[in-house]
Protein backbone atom coordinates (compact mmCIF):
# COMPACT_ATOMS: atom_id res chain seq x y z
CA UNK A 1 0.00 0.00 0.00
CA UNK A 2 2.90 2.13 1.18
CA UNK A 3 4.87 1.11 -2.50
CA UNK A 4 1.56 2.20 -4.00
CA UNK A 5 1.07 5.89 -2.79
CA UNK A 6 4.65 6.74 -2.82
CA UNK A 7 4.34 5.90 -6.56
CA UNK A 8 1.02 8.18 -7.37
CA UNK A 9 2.99 10.61 -5.69
CA UNK A 10 5.97 10.35 -7.76
CA UNK A 11 3.81 10.08 -10.98
CA UNK A 12 1.77 13.44 -10.16
CA UNK A 13 4.96 15.37 -9.03
CA UNK A 14 5.60 18.57 -11.53
CA UNK A 15 9.24 17.22 -12.56
CA UNK A 16 7.56 13.73 -13.50
CA UNK A 17 4.49 15.59 -15.37
CA UNK A 18 7.32 17.79 -17.23
CA UNK A 19 9.50 15.03 -18.25
CA UNK A 20 6.80 13.48 -19.55
CA UNK A 21 5.50 16.97 -21.82
CA UNK A 22 9.46 17.41 -22.44
CA UNK A 23 9.43 13.43 -23.87
CA UNK A 24 6.35 14.40 -26.18
CA UNK A 25 7.23 17.94 -27.16
CA UNK A 26 10.88 17.19 -27.86
CA UNK A 27 10.46 14.84 -31.06
CA UNK A 28 7.46 16.93 -32.19
CA UNK A 29 9.36 20.21 -31.99
CA UNK A 30 12.47 18.12 -33.71
CA UNK A 31 10.91 17.06 -36.51
CA UNK A 32 9.52 20.42 -36.82
CA UNK A 33 12.65 22.16 -36.78
CA UNK A 34 14.04 19.21 -39.43
CA UNK A 35 14.84 20.61 -42.82
CA UNK A 36 17.05 19.39 -45.69
CA UNK A 37 20.46 21.25 -45.38
CA UNK A 38 22.69 22.69 -48.27
CA UNK A 39 25.48 20.92 -49.18
CA UNK A 40 28.58 20.80 -51.59
CA UNK A 41 28.44 23.17 -54.36
CA UNK A 42 25.15 25.34 -52.98
CA UNK A 43 25.27 28.60 -52.45
CA UNK A 44 26.39 29.75 -49.22
CA UNK A 45 24.03 30.04 -46.51
CA UNK A 46 22.65 33.62 -45.04
CA UNK A 47 22.76 34.91 -42.03
CA UNK A 48 19.82 34.55 -39.78
CA UNK A 49 18.31 31.56 -41.00
CA UNK A 50 16.53 31.01 -37.82
CA UNK A 51 14.97 27.24 -36.92
CA UNK A 52 11.45 26.60 -37.73
CA UNK A 53 10.98 30.25 -39.24
CA UNK A 54 13.73 30.49 -41.05
CA UNK A 55 14.80 34.07 -42.79
CA UNK A 56 11.95 36.43 -41.85
CA UNK A 57 13.58 39.21 -43.87
CA UNK A 58 12.40 37.23 -46.79
CA UNK A 59 8.58 38.34 -45.52
CA UNK A 60 8.77 41.79 -44.03
CA UNK A 61 10.93 43.80 -45.80
CA UNK A 62 11.63 41.32 -49.87
CA UNK A 63 14.24 43.49 -51.52
CA UNK A 64 15.89 44.88 -48.40
CA UNK A 65 16.43 41.14 -47.31
CA UNK A 66 17.39 39.57 -51.08
CA UNK A 67 19.46 42.92 -51.79
CA UNK A 68 21.58 42.77 -48.45
CA UNK A 69 22.27 38.52 -48.70
CA UNK A 70 23.09 38.71 -52.71
CA UNK A 71 25.82 41.61 -51.88
CA UNK A 72 27.25 38.93 -49.12
CA UNK A 73 27.99 36.26 -50.98
CA UNK A 74 30.89 36.36 -53.45
CA UNK A 75 29.03 34.71 -56.62
CA UNK A 76 25.82 37.04 -55.45
CA UNK A 77 23.59 33.77 -54.96
CA UNK A 78 22.90 32.76 -51.62
CA UNK A 79 20.82 29.88 -49.62
CA UNK A 80 17.93 30.42 -46.61
CA UNK A 81 15.17 28.36 -45.52
CA UNK A 82 11.52 29.70 -45.70
CA UNK A 83 10.24 27.31 -43.17
CA UNK A 84 10.81 23.75 -43.90
CA UNK A 85 11.54 25.03 -47.25
CA UNK A 86 15.17 25.07 -48.96
CA UNK A 87 15.61 28.52 -51.41
CA UNK A 88 18.22 29.51 -53.21
CA UNK A 89 18.25 33.07 -54.20
CA UNK A 90 19.98 34.27 -57.08
CA UNK A 91 21.02 37.62 -58.24
CA UNK A 92 23.52 38.88 -61.22
CA UNK A 93 23.68 38.02 -65.17
CA UNK A 94 24.59 34.15 -64.32
CA UNK A 95 21.63 34.00 -61.95
CA UNK A 96 19.18 35.33 -64.19
CA UNK A 97 20.40 33.11 -67.11
CA UNK A 98 19.84 30.23 -65.11
CA UNK A 99 16.76 31.43 -63.75
CA UNK A 100 15.02 32.80 -66.87
CA UNK A 101 16.33 30.13 -69.29
CA UNK A 102 16.38 26.53 -67.53
CA UNK A 103 14.32 23.71 -68.03
CA UNK A 104 15.26 22.10 -65.19
CA UNK A 105 13.12 24.75 -63.23
CA UNK A 106 9.27 24.46 -63.20
CA UNK A 107 7.39 27.77 -62.15
CA UNK A 108 4.26 26.50 -61.12
CA UNK A 109 5.83 24.47 -58.91
CA UNK A 110 7.38 27.42 -57.44
CA UNK A 111 4.64 29.55 -57.38
CA UNK A 112 2.17 27.10 -55.66
CA UNK A 113 4.44 26.88 -52.37
CA UNK A 114 6.09 30.26 -52.12
CA UNK A 115 3.91 32.83 -53.95
CA UNK A 116 0.71 31.24 -51.93
CA UNK A 117 -1.74 34.36 -52.86
CA UNK A 118 -2.73 32.83 -55.64
CA UNK A 119 -5.47 30.00 -55.87
CA UNK A 120 -4.78 26.69 -54.45
CA UNK A 121 -3.27 24.12 -57.09
CA UNK A 122 -2.57 21.22 -55.29
CA UNK A 123 0.80 21.35 -56.35
CA UNK A 124 2.98 21.03 -53.05
CA UNK A 125 5.30 18.39 -54.47
CA UNK A 126 8.75 18.15 -55.82
CA UNK A 127 8.05 15.46 -58.52
CA UNK A 128 8.08 16.67 -61.55
CA UNK A 129 4.81 14.48 -63.00
CA UNK A 130 2.42 15.72 -60.46
CA UNK A 131 3.10 19.15 -60.72
CA UNK A 132 3.27 19.46 -64.21
CA UNK A 133 -0.05 17.73 -64.74
CA UNK A 134 -2.40 20.64 -63.77
CA UNK A 135 0.33 22.95 -65.44
CA UNK A 136 0.17 21.08 -68.57
CA UNK A 137 -3.46 21.33 -68.82
CA UNK A 138 -3.97 25.19 -67.57
CA UNK A 139 -1.47 26.29 -70.43
CA UNK A 140 -3.02 24.61 -72.62
CA UNK A 141 -6.67 25.68 -72.35
CA UNK A 142 -5.12 29.60 -71.51
CA UNK A 143 -2.89 29.48 -74.93
CA UNK A 144 -6.40 28.57 -76.59
CA UNK A 145 -8.82 31.28 -75.03
CA UNK A 146 -6.76 33.66 -75.68
CA UNK A 147 -5.77 32.93 -79.52
CA UNK A 148 -6.11 35.73 -81.43
CA UNK A 149 -8.99 35.11 -83.03
CA UNK A 150 -11.06 34.51 -79.93
CA UNK A 151 -9.81 38.24 -78.57
CA UNK A 152 -10.49 40.31 -82.07
CA UNK A 153 -14.07 38.79 -81.84
CA UNK A 154 -14.66 40.19 -78.37
CA UNK A 155 -13.06 43.65 -79.04
CA UNK A 156 -16.63 45.26 -79.80
CA UNK A 157 -18.10 44.18 -76.35
CA UNK A 158 -14.53 45.34 -74.27
CA UNK A 159 -14.94 48.48 -75.81
CA UNK A 160 -18.81 49.19 -75.03
CA UNK A 161 -17.75 48.27 -71.72
CA UNK A 162 -14.91 50.84 -71.39
CA UNK A 163 -16.68 53.55 -73.08
CA UNK A 164 -19.86 52.78 -71.24
CA UNK A 165 -17.98 52.61 -67.54
CA UNK A 166 -15.96 55.87 -68.38
CA UNK A 167 -18.90 57.64 -69.13
CA UNK A 168 -20.07 56.68 -66.03
CA UNK A 169 -17.13 58.86 -64.45
CA UNK A 170 -19.31 62.36 -65.45
CA UNK A 171 -18.08 65.44 -66.75
CA UNK A 172 -15.54 66.26 -63.63
CA UNK A 173 -14.49 64.40 -60.99
CA UNK A 174 -11.73 63.07 -59.05
CA UNK A 175 -11.38 59.08 -59.10
CA UNK A 176 -9.00 56.54 -57.51
CA UNK A 177 -7.45 54.68 -60.53
CA UNK A 178 -6.96 51.46 -58.19
CA UNK A 179 -10.33 51.66 -57.33
CA UNK A 180 -12.02 52.85 -60.90
CA UNK A 181 -9.72 51.37 -63.39
CA UNK A 182 -9.17 48.39 -61.45
CA UNK A 183 -12.50 47.26 -61.50
CA UNK A 184 -12.68 48.49 -65.09
CA UNK A 185 -9.86 46.33 -66.08
CA UNK A 186 -11.59 43.35 -63.56
CA UNK A 187 -14.90 43.77 -65.35
CA UNK A 188 -12.79 43.14 -69.11
CA UNK A 189 -10.61 40.43 -67.29
CA UNK A 190 -14.13 37.92 -66.38
CA UNK A 191 -15.60 38.77 -69.81
CA UNK A 192 -11.91 37.45 -71.04
CA UNK A 193 -11.24 34.39 -69.15
CA UNK A 194 -14.43 33.55 -67.38
CA UNK A 195 -18.04 34.11 -68.24
CA UNK A 196 -20.83 36.47 -69.48
CA UNK A 197 -23.34 35.87 -66.36
CA UNK A 198 -20.70 37.27 -63.90
CA UNK A 199 -19.64 39.97 -65.87
CA UNK A 200 -22.83 41.08 -66.41
CA UNK A 201 -23.71 41.06 -62.81
CA UNK A 202 -22.80 44.05 -60.77
CA UNK A 203 -23.67 42.25 -57.36
CA UNK A 204 -21.55 38.62 -59.09
CA UNK A 205 -18.88 40.78 -59.74
CA UNK A 206 -18.31 42.31 -56.58
CA UNK A 207 -18.54 39.38 -54.95
CA UNK A 208 -16.22 37.94 -56.90
CA UNK A 209 -14.18 40.34 -56.69
CA UNK A 210 -14.07 40.66 -53.32
CA UNK A 211 -13.73 37.08 -52.71
CA UNK A 212 -10.31 36.96 -54.93
CA UNK A 213 -9.02 40.06 -53.00
CA UNK A 214 -9.99 38.14 -49.73
CA UNK A 215 -8.01 35.09 -50.81
CA UNK A 216 -5.15 37.15 -52.72
CA UNK A 217 -4.78 39.18 -48.92
CA UNK A 218 -4.48 35.35 -47.36
CA UNK A 219 -1.07 35.23 -48.19
CA UNK A 220 0.67 35.39 -44.90
CA UNK A 221 4.32 34.25 -43.59
CA UNK A 222 2.74 31.55 -41.43
CA UNK A 223 1.18 30.27 -44.55
CA UNK A 224 4.02 29.92 -46.23
CA UNK A 225 6.01 28.45 -42.72
CA UNK A 226 3.70 26.05 -41.69
CA UNK A 227 0.92 25.78 -44.13
CA UNK A 228 -0.68 23.22 -41.90
CA UNK A 229 -1.43 25.39 -39.43
CA UNK A 230 -5.23 26.67 -39.16
CA UNK A 231 -4.22 30.30 -39.01
CA UNK A 232 -7.01 32.52 -39.64
CA UNK A 233 -5.80 33.55 -42.76
CA UNK A 234 -5.50 29.87 -44.22
CA UNK A 235 -9.65 29.53 -43.09
CA UNK A 236 -10.62 33.07 -45.07
CA UNK A 237 -8.51 31.70 -48.38
CA UNK A 238 -10.91 28.54 -47.60
CA UNK A 239 -13.91 29.93 -47.13
CA UNK A 240 -13.95 32.48 -49.96
CA UNK A 241 -12.26 29.48 -52.47
CA UNK A 242 -15.79 27.97 -51.14
CA UNK A 243 -17.94 30.49 -51.76
CA UNK A 244 -15.97 30.80 -55.26
CA UNK A 245 -16.74 27.13 -56.08
CA UNK A 246 -20.41 27.45 -55.39
CA UNK A 247 -20.58 30.35 -57.66
CA UNK A 248 -19.10 28.96 -60.48
CA UNK A 249 -21.00 25.59 -59.69
CA UNK A 250 -24.33 27.39 -59.81
CA UNK A 251 -23.53 28.58 -63.05
CA UNK A 252 -22.06 25.51 -65.18
CA UNK A 253 -25.20 23.25 -63.29
CA UNK A 254 -27.55 25.98 -64.76
CA UNK A 255 -26.18 26.06 -68.43
CA UNK A 256 -25.77 22.00 -68.52
CA UNK A 257 -30.10 22.05 -66.78
CA UNK A 258 -31.05 24.74 -69.56
CA UNK A 259 -28.75 23.97 -72.55
CA UNK A 260 -27.61 27.67 -73.01
CA UNK A 261 -24.66 28.03 -74.73
CA UNK A 262 -22.19 31.22 -74.39
CA UNK A 263 -19.84 32.55 -76.61
CA UNK A 264 -17.28 32.69 -73.53
CA UNK A 265 -14.20 30.96 -71.75
CA UNK A 266 -16.51 29.20 -69.27
CA UNK A 267 -17.93 27.20 -72.33
CA UNK A 268 -14.91 26.26 -74.11
CA UNK A 269 -13.46 24.91 -71.01
CA UNK A 270 -17.10 22.94 -70.52
CA UNK A 271 -16.95 21.73 -74.19
CA UNK A 272 -13.72 20.51 -73.57
CA UNK A 273 -14.86 18.17 -70.46
CA UNK A 274 -13.37 20.07 -67.63
CA UNK A 275 -15.10 19.31 -63.93
CA UNK A 276 -16.36 22.66 -62.16
CA UNK A 277 -12.99 22.26 -59.94
CA UNK A 278 -10.95 22.94 -62.81
CA UNK A 279 -13.10 25.41 -64.10
CA UNK A 280 -12.72 27.27 -60.92
CA UNK A 281 -9.31 26.68 -60.84
CA UNK A 282 -8.36 27.85 -64.17
CA UNK A 283 -10.96 30.78 -63.90
CA UNK A 284 -8.97 31.69 -60.51
CA UNK A 285 -5.71 31.25 -61.97
CA UNK A 286 -6.21 33.31 -65.02
CA UNK A 287 -7.68 35.89 -63.14
CA UNK A 288 -4.84 35.90 -60.67
CA UNK A 289 -2.74 36.21 -63.36
CA UNK A 290 -3.90 38.86 -65.17
CA UNK A 291 -5.47 41.22 -62.98
CA UNK A 292 -2.91 41.30 -60.03
CA UNK A 293 -0.60 42.53 -63.23
CA UNK A 294 -2.85 44.71 -65.53
CA UNK A 295 -5.01 46.56 -62.61
CA UNK A 296 -2.27 47.76 -61.21
CA UNK A 297 -0.34 48.30 -64.19
CA UNK A 298 -3.21 50.35 -66.36
CA UNK A 299 -4.12 52.31 -62.88
CA UNK A 300 -0.39 53.44 -62.62
CA UNK A 301 0.07 53.90 -66.53
CA UNK A 302 -3.06 57.09 -66.35
CA UNK A 303 -1.42 58.02 -63.27
CA UNK A 304 2.21 58.52 -64.64
CA UNK A 305 0.61 60.06 -67.88
CA UNK A 306 -1.31 62.76 -65.25
CA UNK A 307 1.53 63.84 -63.86
CA UNK A 308 3.85 63.76 -67.31
CA UNK A 309 3.14 66.65 -69.63
CA UNK A 310 5.28 65.44 -72.43
CA UNK A 311 4.09 61.72 -72.36
CA UNK A 312 0.62 62.68 -72.29
CA UNK A 313 0.61 65.15 -75.52
CA UNK A 314 2.55 62.49 -77.28
CA UNK A 315 0.44 59.57 -76.33
CA UNK A 316 -2.77 61.42 -77.65
CA UNK A 317 -1.06 62.55 -80.92
CA UNK A 318 -0.13 59.00 -81.64
CA UNK A 319 -4.06 57.82 -80.62
CA UNK A 320 -5.07 60.87 -82.91
CA UNK A 321 -2.33 59.77 -85.74
CA UNK A 322 -3.72 56.16 -85.81
CA UNK A 323 -7.59 56.97 -85.71
CA UNK A 324 -7.32 59.63 -88.32
CA UNK A 325 -5.82 56.86 -90.70
CA UNK A 326 -8.84 55.21 -90.69
CA UNK A 327 -11.88 56.73 -89.65
CA UNK A 328 -14.30 57.62 -92.50
CA UNK A 329 -14.89 61.26 -90.77
CA UNK A 330 -11.81 62.96 -89.97
CA UNK A 331 -13.78 65.71 -87.95
CA UNK A 332 -15.57 63.33 -85.74
CA UNK A 333 -14.74 63.56 -81.76
CA UNK A 334 -11.95 61.37 -81.10
CA UNK A 335 -13.98 58.81 -79.10
CA UNK A 336 -16.38 58.02 -82.20
CA UNK A 337 -12.84 57.38 -84.61
CA UNK A 338 -11.60 54.90 -82.34
CA UNK A 339 -14.83 52.62 -83.46
CA UNK A 340 -13.14 51.94 -86.81
CA UNK A 341 -9.38 51.43 -85.74
CA UNK A 342 -8.64 47.87 -87.39
CA UNK A 343 -8.87 45.01 -84.90
CA UNK A 344 -5.17 44.54 -85.34
CA UNK A 345 -3.83 48.01 -84.57
CA UNK A 346 -5.21 47.82 -80.97
CA UNK A 347 -2.51 45.00 -80.00
CA UNK A 348 0.38 46.44 -81.95
CA UNK A 349 -0.91 49.98 -83.72
CA UNK A 350 0.50 52.06 -80.80
CA UNK A 351 4.64 52.07 -80.14
CA UNK A 352 4.28 54.92 -78.18
CA UNK A 353 1.73 53.48 -75.70
CA UNK A 354 3.89 50.08 -75.84
CA UNK A 355 6.96 51.72 -74.83
CA UNK A 356 5.20 53.78 -71.97
CA UNK A 357 3.21 50.66 -70.02
CA UNK A 358 7.10 48.78 -70.65
CA UNK A 359 8.22 51.46 -68.34
CA UNK A 360 5.17 51.21 -66.05
CA UNK A 361 6.11 47.41 -66.06
CA UNK A 362 10.03 47.62 -65.75
CA UNK A 363 8.88 50.20 -61.94
CA UNK A 364 5.96 48.36 -60.60
CA UNK A 365 6.94 44.35 -61.29
CA UNK A 366 8.28 44.08 -57.68
CA UNK A 367 8.73 41.23 -55.47
CA UNK A 368 10.45 37.93 -56.02
CA UNK A 369 9.98 35.10 -58.92
CA UNK A 370 9.97 31.88 -57.69
CA UNK A 371 11.17 28.13 -59.65
CA UNK A 372 11.11 25.04 -58.34
CA UNK A 373 14.26 22.09 -59.13
CA UNK A 374 11.92 19.53 -59.82
CA UNK A 375 14.17 17.70 -62.03
CA UNK A 376 15.92 14.88 -59.26
CA UNK A 377 19.56 16.47 -60.33
CA UNK A 378 21.41 19.49 -59.34
CA UNK A 379 20.63 22.51 -61.76
CA UNK A 380 24.27 24.14 -62.82
CA UNK A 381 24.07 28.01 -62.13
CA UNK A 382 25.63 29.61 -65.17
CA UNK A 383 28.75 31.17 -64.12
CA UNK A 384 30.78 33.13 -67.03
CA UNK A 385 33.92 31.99 -65.09
CA UNK A 386 32.89 28.49 -64.57
CA UNK A 387 32.18 28.75 -60.84
CA UNK A 388 30.89 25.44 -59.51
CA UNK A 389 27.77 26.38 -57.89
CA UNK A 390 24.19 24.56 -57.63
CA UNK A 391 20.71 24.29 -56.93
CA UNK A 392 19.79 21.37 -55.35
CA UNK A 393 17.36 18.80 -56.33
CA UNK A 394 14.19 19.90 -54.82
CA UNK A 395 14.83 22.97 -53.55
CA UNK A 396 13.17 26.20 -54.81
CA UNK A 397 14.59 29.22 -56.19
CA UNK A 398 13.71 33.45 -56.08
CA UNK A 399 14.97 35.87 -58.01
CA UNK A 400 13.81 39.20 -57.23
CA UNK A 401 13.14 41.71 -60.26
CA UNK A 402 14.76 45.05 -58.95
CA UNK A 403 18.17 42.92 -59.22
CA UNK A 404 17.75 43.63 -62.60
CA UNK A 405 14.68 46.28 -63.11
CA UNK A 406 16.07 48.44 -60.47
CA UNK A 407 19.69 48.09 -61.54
CA UNK A 408 21.66 51.29 -62.39
CA UNK A 409 24.04 49.41 -64.59
CA UNK A 410 21.37 48.87 -67.06
CA UNK A 411 18.59 51.47 -66.41
CA UNK A 412 19.88 54.66 -65.91
CA UNK A 413 18.84 56.45 -63.07
CA UNK A 414 16.23 53.32 -62.49
CA UNK A 415 13.62 55.07 -59.92
CA UNK A 416 13.03 57.95 -62.94
CA UNK A 417 9.81 57.21 -65.09
CA UNK A 418 11.10 57.30 -68.36
CA UNK A 419 9.72 55.41 -71.47
CA UNK A 420 12.03 57.27 -73.87
CA UNK A 421 14.78 55.11 -72.05
CA UNK A 422 13.15 52.45 -74.84
CA UNK A 423 14.16 54.39 -78.31
CA UNK A 424 15.85 52.90 -80.53
CA UNK A 425 19.02 55.06 -79.93
CA UNK A 426 19.11 54.06 -76.22
CA UNK A 427 17.29 50.47 -76.21
CA UNK A 428 18.40 49.85 -72.70
CA UNK A 429 16.31 46.89 -71.92
CA UNK A 430 18.58 45.69 -74.58
CA UNK A 431 21.86 46.06 -72.63
CA UNK A 432 22.09 42.59 -71.37
CA UNK A 433 20.67 39.41 -71.55
CA UNK A 434 16.67 39.40 -69.62
CA UNK A 435 17.32 42.91 -68.89
CA UNK A 436 14.06 43.37 -69.05
CA UNK A 437 11.53 40.98 -68.01
CA UNK A 438 8.34 42.46 -67.27
CA UNK A 439 6.25 39.98 -69.88
CA UNK A 440 8.37 37.06 -68.96
CA UNK A 441 11.76 35.95 -70.50
CA UNK A 442 13.27 32.71 -71.35
CA UNK A 443 11.79 29.85 -70.82
CA UNK A 444 8.00 31.10 -69.24
CA UNK A 445 7.40 34.40 -71.26
CA UNK A 446 3.63 36.02 -70.53
CA UNK A 447 0.85 33.74 -72.12
CA UNK A 448 -1.21 36.62 -71.43
CA UNK A 449 0.60 39.31 -72.92
CA UNK A 450 -1.96 39.94 -75.86
CA UNK A 451 -4.54 40.27 -73.74
CA UNK A 452 -3.10 42.63 -71.60
CA UNK A 453 -2.02 44.60 -74.10
CA UNK A 454 -5.33 45.29 -76.04
CA UNK A 455 -6.96 45.51 -72.43
CA UNK A 456 -4.40 48.48 -71.89
CA UNK A 457 -4.37 50.27 -75.42
CA UNK A 458 -7.71 50.01 -75.10
CA UNK A 459 -8.04 51.36 -71.73
CA UNK A 460 -5.68 54.39 -72.36
CA UNK A 461 -6.49 55.51 -76.12
CA UNK A 462 -10.60 55.87 -74.41
CA UNK A 463 -9.10 57.41 -71.50
CA UNK A 464 -7.30 60.15 -73.66
CA UNK A 465 -9.86 60.66 -75.98
CA UNK A 466 -11.98 61.32 -73.25
CA UNK A 467 -10.73 63.20 -70.49
CA UNK A 468 -7.88 65.48 -69.53
CA UNK A 469 -6.74 64.94 -66.07
CA UNK A 470 -4.17 65.13 -63.89
CA UNK A 471 -2.27 63.41 -61.06
CA UNK A 472 -3.33 64.67 -57.56
CA UNK A 473 -2.67 63.82 -53.81
CA UNK A 474 -5.97 62.89 -51.71
CA UNK A 475 -6.45 66.19 -50.84
CA UNK A 476 -6.68 67.29 -54.41
CA UNK A 477 -3.01 69.12 -54.52
CA UNK A 478 -1.38 68.47 -57.91
CA UNK A 479 1.52 65.60 -57.75
CA UNK A 480 4.18 66.18 -60.80
CA UNK A 481 5.54 62.61 -60.35
CA UNK A 482 3.94 59.43 -59.38
CA UNK A 483 5.30 57.95 -56.07
CA UNK A 484 7.80 55.37 -56.02
CA UNK A 485 6.08 52.06 -55.35
CA UNK A 486 7.53 50.17 -52.18
CA UNK A 487 10.27 48.13 -53.73
CA UNK A 488 9.85 45.85 -50.67
CA UNK A 489 6.40 45.03 -51.93
CA UNK A 490 5.63 40.96 -52.98
CA UNK A 491 3.67 41.93 -56.02
CA UNK A 492 2.33 44.49 -57.98
CA UNK A 493 0.54 47.07 -55.81
CA UNK A 494 -1.53 50.01 -54.85
CA UNK A 495 1.06 53.14 -53.94
CA UNK A 496 1.51 53.96 -50.67
CA UNK A 497 0.62 57.00 -51.11
CA UNK A 498 -2.65 57.33 -52.33
CA UNK A 499 -2.60 59.06 -55.57
CA UNK A 500 -6.05 60.49 -57.51
CA UNK A 501 -7.06 61.46 -61.23
CA UNK A 502 -8.40 65.14 -61.31
CA UNK A 503 -10.54 64.88 -64.99
CA UNK A 504 -12.93 66.96 -67.01
CA UNK A 505 -14.45 65.01 -69.99
CA UNK A 506 -13.92 66.77 -73.08
CA UNK A 507 -16.58 69.39 -74.77
CA UNK A 508 -16.62 67.00 -78.00
CA UNK A 509 -17.45 63.80 -75.73
CA UNK A 510 -20.01 66.23 -73.85
CA UNK A 511 -21.83 66.98 -76.93
CA UNK A 512 -21.68 63.57 -78.22
CA UNK A 513 -23.78 62.82 -74.51
CA UNK A 514 -26.18 65.70 -75.26
C1 LIG B 1 0.40 44.06 -67.65
C2 LIG B 1 0.01 42.83 -67.55
C3 LIG B 1 0.89 41.63 -67.34
C4 LIG B 1 2.20 41.55 -66.93
C5 LIG B 1 3.14 42.70 -66.59
C6 LIG B 1 2.56 40.15 -66.88
C7 LIG B 1 3.81 39.67 -66.52
C8 LIG B 1 4.17 38.34 -66.50
C9 LIG B 1 5.48 37.85 -66.14
C10 LIG B 1 6.64 38.72 -65.70
C11 LIG B 1 5.45 36.51 -66.24
C12 LIG B 1 6.61 35.55 -65.96
C13 LIG B 1 6.64 35.14 -64.50
C14 LIG B 1 7.90 34.39 -64.15
O1 LIG B 1 8.81 34.27 -64.96
O2 LIG B 1 7.96 33.92 -63.00
C15 LIG B 1 4.13 36.13 -66.66
C16 LIG B 1 3.72 34.83 -66.84
C17 LIG B 1 2.41 34.50 -67.10
N1 LIG B 1 1.38 35.36 -67.38
FE1 LIG B 1 1.46 37.38 -67.44
N2 LIG B 1 1.46 39.40 -67.21
C18 LIG B 1 0.43 40.26 -67.51
C19 LIG B 1 -0.84 39.91 -67.89
C20 LIG B 1 -1.28 38.62 -68.02
C21 LIG B 1 -2.61 38.26 -68.43
C22 LIG B 1 -3.71 39.22 -68.83
C23 LIG B 1 -2.66 36.89 -68.40
C24 LIG B 1 -3.79 35.96 -68.74
C25 LIG B 1 -5.00 36.03 -68.48
C26 LIG B 1 -1.36 36.42 -67.99
C27 LIG B 1 -1.02 35.10 -67.87
C28 LIG B 1 0.24 34.62 -67.58
C29 LIG B 1 0.56 33.22 -67.43
C30 LIG B 1 -0.42 32.06 -67.54
C31 LIG B 1 1.93 33.14 -67.12
C32 LIG B 1 2.75 31.87 -66.83
C33 LIG B 1 3.51 31.42 -68.05
C34 LIG B 1 4.16 30.06 -67.83
O3 LIG B 1 3.66 29.27 -67.05
O4 LIG B 1 5.17 29.80 -68.48
N3 LIG B 1 -0.55 37.50 -67.78
N4 LIG B 1 3.36 37.27 -66.83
Amino acid sequence: MLGVNLLQEKLSSPLFLLLCALAVLLPLLAALAARPAFRGKSPPLTAGNLPFIGSFGFFSARWDFMRSAAAGSSSGNFAFHLGKHPVVGLSGEAGRRTFFESSQLNLGAGYAVLFDSGPELEQDSADEKISKGFDAWFSRNIKSILRKERLMSALPTIMADTRSRLLQLGPTGVTDPFDSIYKLVFLLTIRLVACREIAESPAQLDKSLSLLQAIEASSTPASVIAPWAPVPAKITRFLSGAKLYMMFKELVDARHATGTREEDAMQELIDGGASTTNIMKFVLGAVFAAQLNSGINIATQLCHLGANKEWHAKSLEEVRAVAAQHAPDASAPLLEQLQHIPPDLWEHGFPLLDQSLRETIRMQLLGSSFRRNTSGKDVVIRHADGTPEVIPPGAFVAYNIADVHYNPRIFNSPTTWDPSRYDDDRAEDKKAPHSFVGWGSGAHPCLGVRMAKIEHNIMVAHFLAMFDWELCAIDGSLMDTMPLPDLNSWTATKPKTPTRLRYTMKEEVLRMKA
